[in-house]
């Protein structure tokens, strides 16, 4: 990850024990200037809901625009606005009276959370334990009691939901993190609240061009939720968002562009009654893929397209054993460099290939080649994998019943898929086997970390139990310990100093639950054919790829089928 000078803080990275703090002092690094305050000080400073908000007229006024869901409202005195579409959500900025107080939570964030590494298909971010578990930070501690006894209860004036309890925990997204589209949908949540953390001078409201924002998706006739994104919520210091969750709650926090400042937030939600029925209401299944019997009518030469050695007897045996130990293999020049050449430059400049963007935004998000347009070397290849030339070829190279004899209805997916940045799919997009499936993946313009797949086990744990349960998941939790030694550092610090130039909180490591369920991932390699054969729930997900990524030679191509007996 680079650095640029301005950085006050970047990505938090483990320290080793033995590391001598003061080691970058005078280095160009960047620094940052947040004076910690000392645990007297925090107990000083009040934490109340700005008083504004609790006149009845305003309140009144609230209650009246979220009931009414008008497309939009905004409150001259407070600045408070509310949307009533797509769903419903209300704006409140000055939460609290005093910006020293939104310094010093930002201060005690920097210096005493300790921050766990959230990474999965839907996101990259850094994440704290519930508020509820962090006694030694004292200004955090006393958000929660805002939280809990005043917010609480107005919200529930203002919402009129019964709204039981508060969970509550820091996100951090430095530059790069994302959280993709989800609808925070589970259990009992009623109402999702997220509150901005940004005192920086001159950066106390973010631009476009640093990301982060909140960006709120309308949902079709069948209730997935569509591109384009229908609004953008920018980071602001000490403004308060909430939204009624529901189940076409869908929202993302878009890439984090800037290297200047990390996103903070202290987010969570409000529970109530359960939400079983409408959870049970808004399953619906993922789109799936589309698979065809093999294209009988094309018996395309091997010989013209393939690296001669695939095409040996000896090699295919090989492959084959291959296969059979490892349940896959990647396949280095497969086609002749020949071939592979004009197919990466028709890819990159026939205007006549028409792309299509795949939603639902839920699912994924890439371009797929609408196949009639297909023409020249692409054509000649996407035939070549639907042929049964290749349903034979695939049968000497995995013994599978493909071709031949015994093979009753073989069938196969294929998908010629076009990845910029921003582009992802996530886990249970269809993608899920539910049969042994032999999937190849070629890639064309290959660059470093675009478009990189990754399998996962059937004994992953669902991932909607990973994301969207972090918070409750992690209360009480013993992952808190901390690294060694290191969580104390700042306990008794009561001087008034300069912060070295990264975060101090603890970061822990990333969670092995979901690191143990990676069964395979794919690095992208120009003209390699990548083989993996799969079993019955196994599944899979192209991981987002960050405006991080260099894409300096243009989009990344896979071919993408998948095959059946
Ligand atoms: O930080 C935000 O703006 C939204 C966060 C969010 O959607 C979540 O944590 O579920
Ligand atoms: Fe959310």
């Amino acid at each position: 990850m680079e650095k640029t000078k301005n950085s006050p803080v970047f990505k938090p990275k483990r320290r080793d024990k033995n590391e001598d703090l003061n080691e970058d002092a005078d280095s160009d690094e960047p620094q940052i200037k947040f004076a910690r305050l000392s645990d007297d000080q925090c107990d000083g400073l009040q934490l109340e809901l700005n008083a504004t908000y609790q006149q009845k007229d305003i309140i009144k006024w609230l209650q009246t625009s979220w009931e009414k869901q008008a497309d939009a409202a905004k409150e001259e005195n407070t600045g408070a606005q509310i949307f009533g579409e797509p769903f419903q959500i209300c704006l409140m900025p000055d939460l609290v009276l005093s910006t020293e107080t939104t310094k010093a939570l930002v201060d005690e964030m920097v210096n005493k959370v300790r921050w766990s590494r959230k990474q999965m298909d839907l996101y990259e971010f850094y994440q704290s334990t519930d508020l509820s578990n962090m006694a030694e930070c004292h200004l955090l501690t006393k958000f929660l009691q805002l939280l809990r006894r005043q917010v609480r209860p107005w919200l529930e004036q203002v919402t009129n939901l019964k709204l039981d309890y508060v969970s509550a925990s820091c996100s951090m997204y430095t530059c790069g993190d994302y959280l993709l589209v989800h609808d925070d949908l589970l259990k009992d949540r009623q109402v999702a609240f997220i509150y901005y953390l940004t005192p920086w001078e001159g950066a106390e409201e973010w631009s476009d061009e640093q990301g982060g924002c909140l960006e709120i998706f309308s949902s079709d006739n069948e209730g997935f939720p569509q591109f384009p994104v229908q609004r953008k919520i920018a980071p602001k210091n000490n403004q308060f968002a909430f939204f009624k969750v529901g189940s076409r709650s869908f929202h993302q926090v878009g890439e984090v562009t800037t290297f200047d400042y990390p996103r903070l937030t202290i987010n969570g939600w409000f529970h109530g009654a359960t939400n079983d029925a409408i959870v049970e209401d808004s399953l619906r299944p993922f789109p799936r893929l589309n698979y065809v019997q093999p294209d009988v009518n094309k018996r395309p030469a091997l010989g013209m397209l393939l690296n001669d050695v695939y095409l040996k007897a000896a090699t295919r045996r090989s492959i084959q054993k291959r296969i059979e130990d490892n349940s896959e293999i990647c396949l280095y020049e497969f086609f002749k460099r020949e071939k592979f050449e004009l197919a990466r430059s028709q890819l990159l400049s026939d205007e006549t290939l028409v792309w299509q963007r795949q939603g639902p935004a839920n699912c994924h998000n890439y371009e797929v080649l609408d196949l009639s347009t297909a023409s020249k070397t692409v054509e000649e290849l996407l035939q070549l994998f639907r042929s049964n030339s290749m349903f034979d070829l695939l049968r000497d190279f995995t013994d599978l019943d493909l071709y031949g004899a015994d093979a009753i209805t073989p069938t196969c997916s294929v998908e010629l898929q076009r990845w910029s940045h921003g582009n992802y799919t996530v886990l249970g997009d269809g993608l899920i086997s539910e049969e042994n499936t032999l999937d190849l993946v070629y890639y064309l313009n290959a660059a470093e970390g675009a478009a990189v797949i990754t399998y996962l086990s059937p004994e992953a744990e669902p991932r909607a139990e990973q994301i969207n349960d972090s918070n409750e998941q992690m209360v009480g939790d013993s992952f808190n310990g901390g690294l060694d030694g290191c969580g104390d550092k700042n306990d008794d610090d009561s001087d008034v100093e300069d912060v070295a130039d990264e975060v101090d909180g603890d970061v822990e490591d990333i969670e092995t639950a979901q690191e143990d369920s990676v069964l395979l991932t794919i690095t992208p390699v120009d003209n390699a054919l990548n083989i993996v054969y799969r079993c019955e729930g196994t599944t899979k997900f192209t991981k987002y790829v960050s405006r991080n990524t260099p894409l300096e030679t243009g989009p990344v191509f896979v071919i993408s089928c998948s095959y059946r007996e």
